[in-house]
């Protein structure tokens, strides 16, 4: 069987890239296998070069092929953040505080003006390939009011998607793969990679 790398520590991301690549040809491992990982530092200005520092930092450690995740959530009405900052928006990386601080920023802003966009950019580093596969993935919704679902991570439970009637808190992690930024970004890289990879 041929290994894959995911280069995350979020269980969450873990789980949702296991559903789609773990099968009978490929043993996907992610960081949550080495919990003694140096942490990754994310000094990137952008999604696709924090993505391209975590997949070769792995890649580099481990010689294998690794796919890395830099996505977060992006609200109209504070002008694009929590964006690259997601992870860390209320200090340390805490779920619940962040979904807090969200909620007292959007204080008093209505439905109509609390739209919102996942994005997540993937990079595919390969020990021979010269260049690196990147995607993107984008999906729209509105941030409600107060937390709904208990699945998912995140910002999942203020995610409301308006065509499921749902926050992604209140669907499967099947649900979520196909509608979500990374179920995109994944569907994108999943048409690419079987004939760009160099084993
Ligand atoms: O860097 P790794 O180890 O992959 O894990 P991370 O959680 O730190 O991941 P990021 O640096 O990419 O930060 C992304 C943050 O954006 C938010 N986010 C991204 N995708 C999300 C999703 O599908 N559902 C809910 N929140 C999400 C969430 O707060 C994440 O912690
Ligand atoms: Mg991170």
């Amino acid at each position: 069987m041929k290994e894959i790398i995911i280069a995350t520590k979020n269980p969450g991301k873990a789980r949702e890239f296991k559903r789609v690549f773990d099968d009978e040809h490929f043993e996907i491992k992610t960081l949550l296998d080495f919990p003694d990982f140096p942490e990754i530092r994310e000094t990137g200005k952008t999604f696709e070069e924090n993505a391209t520092l975590k997949a070769h930092a792995v890649m580099e450690r481990f010689n294998l092929p690794t796919i890395a995740d830099d996505s977060g959530l992006q609200v109209d009405a504070l002008y694009g953040r929590p964006g690259i900052y997601s992870a860390r928006y209320a200090g340390d990386h805490n779920d619940a505080a962040n979904n807090a601080k969200l909620l007292s920023e959007l204080g008093g802003v209505p439905k109509e003006k609390r739209t919102a966009h996942f994005v997540s950019t993937l990079v595919f580093a390969n020990p021979k390939n010269d260049k690196d596969l990147v995607v993107e993935g984008k999906v729209d919704g509105i941030i409600g009011a107060f937390p709904e679902g208990d699945d998912g991570f995140g910002y999942d439970p203020l995610f409301y998607v308006p065509e499921l009637g749902k926050t992604m808190a209140q669907i499967t992690v099947d649900e979520k793969n196909q509608i979500s930024h990374r179920g995109q970004a994944i569907k994108k890289l999943e048409k690419q990679w079987q004939d760009w990879i160099i084993w």
